[in-house]
């Protein structure tokens, strides 16, 4: 069957100032000049810092002088929109206002009013968006992510029903059809009718939900960055632009940090081998300079294809001389742990130890539910938390030699410790952990015994 959408997502850092709206009409412009006859599905995130914005008003409500940073946010994208505002304009900060009346009314931020509140950002930019872009004869139409993406409920960080979203949106895609969408990205509602956030940079998991949903020819990423890098530039001093990774490596890359990929992005377009294109927004739209994530599993010659990082770990041990040997008790931290609703990033265990890895605002919860295991062969429980995560990705990696001797003595020369690692839990990865004070320079040698100084003008 003929494909004949495509989604197109815009991030925060595409929205930094008022001419930035006309870069992003003019890579709609190019995108369609190059896929002609295809329906465009644009999806916007909240304009440059709004969604910090919005928190940190959330957060600061009993200081009246907060209000500004709404009117902060409603001069910039009236700005954006040569001052012509109109009701429904209007209506979206009278609601972010009354949202705020109560909260100082109740005294506390409920989840769900928060992620009601913080997805104004979004719905704010994408209308600023269509009303900037829109002329005479626009085929641009602005839909509710509300209306179409369906979650699991949890706020704050939920997950998208995919196959009740594809439902809904193939029962009535006679209204996707014929127009361009816009879509505001980073929340969706539950069966029982609340908004929900889709996780801190959600608005690329929006854009795979509506490439699956819709079962588009690719998805678009638009990033300040020339596509997804063998390190995040922040860190690594001259990292390559990846042509191609497979799902499972932009998986690992962005579940262990990678922060130019949302974690639950890749999902969707896996079950239906959608490809995904992390594209610069600078420069002229060009398909071979975006890094292209597909089936496709090849190995290079680097191996490693790119390595992300994480300080958000914290280490909870159990320690027992027989851990080892004895069946079952794993299971059982585990399973109370699921039950508990926490998340464990992973688990290393060895003769004499289990650690598990998880994020540091599950740390309290781990440690709460770790009290009411009363196993006779755990004998002291402890934790880390000024520790950082390393994940070196990449097919091939686990089979090729000298890789691990290499990372090893590269750390050793920089005397870093290396305190754990993981490896062969899954086919592409390589996890060290180490003090967290270590993890830039840490970073840079790796990233520069691996990559630097080395023939290929790119990898994969
Ligand atoms: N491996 C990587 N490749 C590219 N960028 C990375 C990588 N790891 C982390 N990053 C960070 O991700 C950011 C790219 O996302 P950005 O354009 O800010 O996205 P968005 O606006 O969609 O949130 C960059 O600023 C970069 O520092
Ligand atoms: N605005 C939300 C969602 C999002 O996806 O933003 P961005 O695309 O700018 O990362 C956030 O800041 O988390």
């Amino acid at each position: 069957m003929e494909k004949r959408f495509l989604v197109l997502k815009f991030g925060g850092s595409n929205f930094k100032d008022f001419e930035c709206y006309s870069e992003v009409k003019r890579k709609i412009g190019e995108v369609e000049e190059v896929f002609k006859d295809k329906h465009l599905v644009i999806v916007v995130s909240a304009a440059f810092g709004t969604t910090d914005k919005l928190l940190h008003a959330l957060y600061n409500f009993r200081d009246q002088k907060v209000d500004s940073i709404i009117d902060e946010i409603y001069e910039f994208h009236l700005q954006v929109l040569n001052n012509r505002t109109d009701g429904y304009f209007e209506s979206l900060f009278e609601r972010i206002r009354e949202l705020l009346t109560v909260v100082r009314i109740l005294n506390k931020v409920p989840p769900f009013l928060k992620d009601e509140f913080l997805s104004h950002g979004e719905q704010i930019n994408a209308y600023t968006l269509l009303k900037f872009i829109e002329d005479e004869d626009s085929r641009f139409e602005l839909k509710d992510a509300g209306e179409w993406i369906i979650t699991d409920g949890k706020f704050g960080n939920s997950t998208v029903l995919l196959e009740k979203t594809k439902e809904k949106i193939q029962s009535e895609i006679n209204r996707w059809n014929g127009v361009h969408s816009i879509v505001p990205g980073f929340y969706g509602r539950s069966v029982e009718g609340d908004v929900t956030l889709l996780g801190r940079g959600g608005s690329d998991y929006t854009a795979t939900t509506l490439g699956y949903s819709l079962d588009a020819e690719a998805v678009f990423l638009f990033k300040d960055v020339n596509g997804f890098l063998s390190c995040d530039p922040k860190v690594a001093e001259s990292p390559y632009i990846v042509k191609s990774m497979s799902y499972d490596e932009a998986d690992e890359l962005s579940y262990f940090g990678a922060k130019v990929l949302q974690y639950n992005s890749i999902e969707p377009l896996r079950k239906s081998s959608i490809p995904l294109y992390v594209c610069s927004f600078d420069g002229v739209f060009d398909l071979n300079r975006c890094t292209r994530i597909s089936d496709d599993k090849h190995v290079t010659e680097s191996c490693v294809k790119s390595i992300s990082y994480t300080d958000d770990v914290a280490v909870v041990q159990f320690k027992g001389r027989n851990l080892g040997r004895v069946p079952g008790v794993l299971g059982e931290i585990s399973s109370k742990i699921a039950h508990g609703g926490v998340n464990i990033k992973f688990v290393i265990t060895s003769q004499t130890s289990i650690n598990l890895i998880v994020s540091k605002s599950a740390l309290s919860d781990v440690l709460r539910i770790a009290e009411t295991i009363r196993l006779d062969d755990i004998d002291e429980i402890s934790y880390k938390i000024d520790k950082a995560l390393i994940a070196l990705v990449g097919h091939g990696m686990l089979d090729k030699h000298g890789i691990a001797a290499k990372v090893f003595s590269v750390l050793a020369d920089n005397g870093i410790n290396v305190e754990m690692i993981s490896a062969g839990s899954n086919e592409v990865s390589f996890y060290l952990i180490i003090d967290r004070k270590d993890l830039e320079v840490s970073l840079r040698a790796i990233h520069r015994s691996l990559f630097e100084n080395r023939v290929f003008s790119n990898i994969g």
